[in-house]
């Protein structure tokens, strides 16, 4: 099984690479933006066209019907978002869609391999900047085959944070997601910052950039890849009230350290998220 799933990896990210160029290539070119969720929840046909090249490819190599996919556009065309113990692939192709549509130059393909329920490898391709992120379970974490790790700041006061704001606008969220950042940055950290892309903001979680990075409203393709990069930096992942992550709550704390993950979660105000793998008729 091991080597079954080292083919997996390497074939993972050939593809992750090769849908980064189609995202590079459609950027030149003339966006059409549709709507999702919310007016601010933004999909294009190179979304679509992304997912169905990487599921595609997956399919042809792998065998249809053995392997399960979880994918951020099949999933809002109603196919099913539950993890069971079958190999399964989840996927965002395009994470970052506004600064795609916008030229701001952070976008990643996301793609993560779990077996079990467990988060067998990821793999992050940053394509407007060429960096190529992965991790398998228990090999270590790379960034361009370089082996990363996370930052080793244990004060609060000197670290920086990332969070989102995500792409519900109602009053209240916002209000507390606003109250959170206020009162981490008057602990007072170095800084808060924001990529637009959460597959990203792992990365730099990984590579030591940032200290910690924190979301309440992200989705299992936005994180499944960067939580096994993480992890495998010597990172480490949490709910946001301090219990255990679960990939499918749509919320999360990635840190360095348990300290400074625990100092976060201390201002975080949590709202609630319908869960992932909720049934459709709750969504
Ligand atoms: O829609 P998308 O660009 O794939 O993914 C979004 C990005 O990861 C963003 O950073 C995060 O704040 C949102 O919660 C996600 O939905
Ligand atoms: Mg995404």
């Amino acid at each position: 099984m091991a080597d079954q799933w080292q083919e997996a990896y390497d074939f993972a990210v050939q593809v992750a690479r090769a849908a980064g160029a189609v995202i590079r290539k459609a950027g030149e070119e003339e966006i059409k933006v549709q709507t999702k969720s919310s007016t601010v929840d933004l999909v294009t046909k190179t979304d679509e066209r992304v997912e169905k090249i990487i599921i595609g490819s997956l399919k042809e190599q792998f065998g249809e019907g053995t392997h399960c996919f979880i994918g951020e556009e099949s999933v809002s065309k109603e196919e099913p978002c539950i993890l069971t113990d079958k190999p399964t692939w989840i996927i965002d192709p395009v994470d970052g869609t506004t600064n795609f549509v916008h030229g701001f130059p952070f976008v990643a393909v996301s793609i993560a391999f779990a077996v079990n329920k467990e988060l067998e490898f990821g793999v992050v391709y940053s394509c407007m900047e060429d960096k190529m992120y992965k991790a398998r379970k228990g090999q270590g974490a790379f960034c361009d085959d370089e082996p990363i790790q996370v930052s080793d700041v244990k004060d609060i006061h000197k670290s920086i944070i990332i969070s989102e704001h995500g792409t519900d606008r109602s009053p209240e969220k916002v209000q507390k997601i606003f109250s959170t950042m206020k009162k981490i940055l008057c602990i007072p950290v170095h800084g808060l910052r924001g990529s637009g892309t959460a597959a990203t903001n792992m990365c730099l979680v990984a590579c030591g950039a940032v200290e910690a990075f924190f979301e309440i409203g992200i989705h299992c393709w936005d994180i499944a890849a960067g939580a096994v990069i993480v992890r495998e930096a010597g990172g480490l992942l949490l709910d946001v009230d301090g219990g255990p992550f679960d990939l499918m709550s749509r919320r999360m704390v990635s840190g360095n350290n348990r300290v400074i993950a625990n100092r976060i979660i201390k201002e975080i105000e949590i709202f609630d998220s319908v869960r992932d793998d909720a049934p459709i008729a709750k969504k």
